[in-house]
């Protein structure tokens, strides 16, 4: 379990994270989404201790991370795949994991094996690719077992068996009843991981959704019609968003095809054609997101 209660964290001027709460559940993948800048990775440092909020609690497993007692066998976290040092072996970096956490020292090749990166074990880190660093950083991070994972951006710089492998494990672990948080920029990479959606913009709280939900949101009319300003004015009044495209069409969202009929209907505007339009899942995410650049206030 990680809660996350009105968690605020300023760097200077800029509110990286402002008053933000969350919760991820055992058992289920949460996405954490945001753009560039949104305030993922400040969120997920002051989960683990490394940034002290401001304002406000970012607690595992009911404590604050400093609290745990090995917390390597308790929250396993993946925030950068550079930290650590470039002259060790990965073999030598998870023993001093394992010794540092009295994690059986046995893991530490298996950690090595399942993560396809044993024939590299003897390698200098500074050496490796970015992904066999990320393949590292998630050994590392699952070599106590932990319930609770914490990772940000895991599939950046891995091939895409890389990231099937990645989102596989990820999957199998929330299966096993853990709770894994999961961030990432890119609504297409997430969604086919996460059971729930938690967007941030600017530090702030956007949404905590369903993959599913979030879709239906995205639902709307598209409508032709030959007086498009008349009508886009009606439908706002009554309540819908209305999108004009560049071919004069109309998005509306918020209502359904029979209602945007009917009341087209009723102020005598006539209509061309309607019909049912679902927005993807990256476009609900831009709508979420729009406005968002960084978070420099
Ligand atoms: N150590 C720091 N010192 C000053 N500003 C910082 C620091 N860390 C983050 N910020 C600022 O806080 C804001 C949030 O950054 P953060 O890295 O948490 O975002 P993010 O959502 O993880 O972004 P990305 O997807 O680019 O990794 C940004 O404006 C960033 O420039």
């Amino acid at each position: 379990m990680i809660e996350v209660e009105e968690l605020t964290k300023r760097y200077g001027r800029t509110t990286a994270v402002d008053r933000l709460s969350f919760r991820a559940e055992p058992g289920l993948v949460t996405g954490f989404l945001g753009p560039n800048g949104a305030g993922k990775s400040t969120t997920m440092r002051a989960l683990v201790g490394l940034d002290r909020p401001d304002a406000g609690r970012a607690r595992v497993l009911g404590v604050p991370y400093a609290r745990l007692r090995h917390p390597l066998r308790r929250v396993g976290a993946l925030l950068d795949a550079d930290a650590l040092d470039p002259g060790r072996t990965p073999r030598a970096h998870l023993h001093w994991l394992a010794r540092s956490n009295r994690i059986p020292r046995a893991r530490v090749d298996e950690a090595l094996e399942w993560a396809g990166i044993a024939g590299a074990a003897s390698r200098r880190a500074g050496g490796l690719s970015l992904g066999m660093r990320q393949r590292l950083g998630v050994a590392a991070a699952l070599l106590g077992d932990p319930e609770v994972l914490v990772l940000d951006e895991p599939v950046n710089g891995l091939d895409p068996d890389g990231v099937r492998w990645m989102r596989e494990l990820l999957r199998a672990k929330a299966a096993e009843g853990r709770t894994v948080l999961l961030s990432s920029h890119l609504m297409s990479e997430v969604a086919r991981t996460a059971d729930r959606l938690v967007v941030i913009a600017r530090g702030r709280l956007v949404a905590d959704t369903s993959v599913r939900e979030l879709v239906q949101d995205g639902e709307g009319v598209l409508v032709h019609s030959p007086r498009p300003g008349d009508l886009a004015r009606l439908l706002s009044e009554r309540g819908a968003g209305v999108q004009p495209g560049d071919d004069g069409a109309l998005t509306v969202t918020g209502m359904d095809v029979r209602e945007v009929g009917e009341a087209a209907a009723s102020a005598g505007i006539p209509l061309h054609g309607s019909a049912p339009v679902r927005t993807s899942l990256e476009e609900a995410y831009m709508r979420l997101t729009a406005d968002a650049g960084e978070a420099v206030r």
